[in-house]
């Protein structure tokens, strides 16, 4: 399957029209799997690009807040309709500009367009309440409003989901967008805004400027025409956004990191644990912020469970991801692999035993990729950096327990909460782990990532902004509440 022939360049769009960076400067966007492939130019905007994406932005919000919930529901109807007829084409550049596999790549487009539909919706549900006066001849009512332009800074690994699962609701809402894609898939990201501006939308509505974060992102954070951002990234990153937003007042929402646990009790289905330690650990190469990084295991179960995990870790198939037998594609780019094994290096250096992996994989064909080899490491203590830090790569630590209350201790031992596991056939021991553990995504028998989108979604501790997206969550974001008082 192949649908580029050319090596295209794609601009911003600004205003409803296609046009290139201010400065005519561009980046190429390449294939992890295959580093002499450039899936596309994009282009390498300045802070006049963004100033005029702001502007449209502004400028359209006056009429876009005007149209009623469900006319804005309609525009996202036909640009879920629009997504659908290209899914195959968006899912094939996912994976040839950040690596995960084709299958992943379609699943995580076609959520995109249910989330586009499940808001679409929302233009017709409730936007508020009536409270009862204590004026027995007033009405009272909340209502809410959009914040503005709201500005959208996403990250690589989920480069269909992220974006639309920020855009549709500011939309829906009333808001107008900037979005700052990653730049490492802002191909995808433009054929994502290809759907928009084939859907109708009117001019200004939806703008994309692609460039540098230190450059359009922090742009973004300065602006004093957007209202409101939202980010999902690095918590370097998220936090200068939170501080920058804080300080001219502006609205915000940080999805961070994880460095999520996943716990297998003495009565856990084994299969079934190893089955999602390693889905959920070694999935898009381990880069998602909802993977499970840390595996503790009550000791009358630990070597089953090892011999079992090593087993199945060993049939993976390491490859680029549009092959149709490959499991696990390369890490989106050269950072990312250089990232993985410097926490590879880390582990082996502070103490922990290597079970498998723990570099490159040699094979010839591989060569040409950011390919990492799927690594286990054992003997892990508590605060080895390898415990501690999000690695964002295909590495598990395994952690032998004696109790659930020793796991439950350990496993909020870190600066982060976004999602964890149990399994566990125990009813006691479900509801210790639902009652005690510090994440704001809490899995019983099931894996750490997998995020359903009309449910609440993010973290506790340094994992969040501890606002939550997705579902009717979203409204909180991307709307102000109004108190109404009406007396006649
Ligand atoms: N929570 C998550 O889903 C993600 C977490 N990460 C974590 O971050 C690490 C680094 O990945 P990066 O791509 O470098 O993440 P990042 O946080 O640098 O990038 C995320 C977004 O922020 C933008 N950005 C970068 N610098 C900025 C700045 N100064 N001001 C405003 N925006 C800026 C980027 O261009 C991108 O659009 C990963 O190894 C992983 O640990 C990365 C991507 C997603
Ligand atoms: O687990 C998922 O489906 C979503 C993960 C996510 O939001 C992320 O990695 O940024």
């Amino acid at each position: 399957m192949s649908f580029e022939t050319t090596i295209k360049t794609y601009l911003n769009y600004i205003n409803g029209e296609w046009v290139s960076a201010a400065v005519n400067q561009v980046d190429a966007s390449v294939n992890p799997a295959n580093i002499n492939e450039i899936v596309g130019y994009i282009q390498k905007s300045g802070k006049e690009d963004l100033d005029k994406a702001v502007a449209a932005a502004k400028k359209a919000q006056v009429q876009w807040r005007k149209l009623s919930g469900a006319a804005r529901g309609e525009y996202l109807y036909r640009i879920a309709n629009a997504l659908e007829k290209r899914i195959d084409e968006v899912a094939e550049t996912m994976t040839r500009e950040m690596g995960k596999t084709f299958a992943e790549a379609k699943g995580e487009t076609a959520r995109g367009i249910a989330i586009l539909r499940y808001y679409a919706g929302e233009g017709m549900r409730k936007i508020g309440d009536v409270i009862p006066s204590t004026d027995s001849e007033a009405l009272m009512f909340t209502t809410r409003v959009p914040l503005g332009v709201v500005g959208v800074i996403t990250p690589w690994n989920f480069p269909v989901a992220i974006p639309v699962w920020k855009m549709a609701p500011a939309l829906v809402y009333g808001n107008t967008v900037v979005l700052k894609p990653a730049q490492e898939t802002a191909v995808t990201a433009a054929k994502v805004i290809e759907c928009m501006d084939e859907a109708g939308l009117p001019a200004g509505v939806v703008n994309m400027v692609t460039g540098n974060g230190s450059v359009i992102g922090q742009g973004i954070i300065d602006h004093p025409d957007i209202n409101g951002i939202t980010f999902t990234g690095s918590n370097q990153v998220g936090k200068m956004v939170g501080q920058g937003a804080l300080a001219r007042g502006a609205k915000y929402q940080l999805e961070m990191g994880g460095k999520n646990p996943v716990i297998v009790a003495a009565d856990a289905d084994l299969d079934l644990a190893v089955e999602a330690t390693i889905s959920g650990g070694l999935r898009s190469t381990g880069q998602k912020c909802t993977a499970t990084s840390r595996v503790f295991v009550q000791s009358d179960v630990y070597d089953e469970f090892k011999e079992k995990l090593l087993a199945k870790v060993k049939e993976i198939k390491i490859g680029n991801g549009l092959d149709g037998d490959t499991w696990m594609g390369p890490c989106a780019s050269e950072n990312q692999l250089e990232t993985v094994l410097s926490y590879i290096r880390k582990g082996m250096e502070e103490g922990a035993t290597l079970l498998c992996g723990g570099g490159k994989p040699q094979d010839d064909e591989l060569q040409n990729g950011f390919y990492v080899q799927p690594t286990i490491f054992e003997n892990v203590t508590p605060k080895m950096t390898i415990s501690q830090e999000e690695i964002f790569g295909p590495v598990l630590a395994l952690i032998k327990v004696d109790t659930i209350e020793e796991a439950l201790t350990l496993a909020n031992d870190v600066p982060f909460g976004l999602s964890a596991s149990i399994f566990t056939k125990d009813i006691g021991n479900m509801l210790s782990f639902i009652n005690e553990i510090e994440a704001g995504l809490v899995r019983i028998n099931a894996e750490s990532a997998g995020v359903e989108l009309q449910a609440p979604f993010g973290g506790m501790k340094q994992s969040s902004s501890h606002s939550r997206e997705q579902g009717q969550a979203a409204i909180e974001f991307f709307t102000s509440i109004k108190t109404v008082f009406v007396k006649a």
